[in-house]
């Protein structure tokens, strides 16, 4: 049943890809996949190689289609809406961040003006300032940037639509320790205050456990909900799960 004060509701979502193994020539990937993001929470998507976790969050952010099914963002339904007016509320996050040309400045700018939304250089300057880049020009060239220094200034790219979910695809996994719990803080940090939803794809159930209250896992074509308690920790099932690795 339709649960219309969701953030996220995803409905029957299925998603088949070519196999030469099956002797249909195609392999359900994601099949029927349900579930409900009823307030801005932080989930852990986790799972063993290949089951599916990146290609569910690229169908999440309309960058990918699925099969059957439909999907929600208060109560709004994406295959009524414009792809870009999705991905302004349903903000997907890349593992290796792509940087527009031009400056600094531009990437943070371009995104305001494709989506037609105010450019807040307060917000900017404070994003830029808590993820320690207010050292960089903001006039001087994206692409010089570090590896690590890209990957912050996409994701305050990102921050600055205030989407009402973030999909973030193992967002951490190419930087270093410290760069990857910095950008971990900044988004906890703005879950907290701003109340977005986050839904992190992770191998590390340290970081899931750190990060996240909830834990779907995904394993032959099924979505598995489950919550995660400070006490509990990851269950053994989904700890194996990434294990399978
Ligand atoms: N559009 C597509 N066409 C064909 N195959 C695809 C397509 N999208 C994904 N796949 C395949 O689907 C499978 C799942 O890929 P996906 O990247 O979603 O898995 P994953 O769980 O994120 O894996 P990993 O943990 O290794 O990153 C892979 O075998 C991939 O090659």
């Amino acid at each position: 049943m339709r649960d219309l004060n969701a953030l996220l509701e995803i409905r029957g979502l299925s998603k088949r890809i070519p196999s030469a193994r099956e002797s249909s020539g195609e392999r359900v990937l994601l099949h029927k996949i349900d579930a409900v993001i009823r307030e801005p929470e932080s989930i852990a998507i986790m799972g063993g190689s290949g089951q599916g976790k990146s290609t569910l969050l690229r169908i999440l952010a309309c960058l990918d289609s699925a099969d059957e099914g439909d999907m929600y963002v208060r109560g709004a339904s994406c295959s009524s809406m414009e792809p870009a007016k999705w991905r302004s509320q349903v903000c997907y996050v890349a593992q290796h961040a792509v940087m527009l040309p031009g400056s600094v400045e531009d990437n943070l700018r371009t995104v305001s003006r494709l989506h037609g939304t105010v450019y807040e250089q307060p917000l900017a300057e404070r994003l830029m300032k808590q993820s320690g880049l207010d050292h960089i020009p903001m006039k001087g060239p994206a692409g010089d940037l570090s590896g690590g220094e890209k990957q912050r200034l996409a994701l305050i790219r990102s921050l600055m639509l205030r989407p009402a979910v973030l999909l973030l695809d193992e967002v951490t996994a190419s930087l270093d320790a410290i760069s990857g719990r910095l950008v971990e803080d900044i988004l906890l940090e703005w879950h907290r205050e701003e109340g977005a939803a986050l839904v992190w794809v992770t191998h590390h159930a340290d970081q899931a456990s750190r990060a996240a209250s909830r834990i779907w896992t995904l394993k032959d074509g099924t979505l598995t909900d489950s919550e995660l308690s400070c006490e509990s920790g990851i269950s053994d099932e989904t700890a194996g799960s990434v294990r399978e690795r």
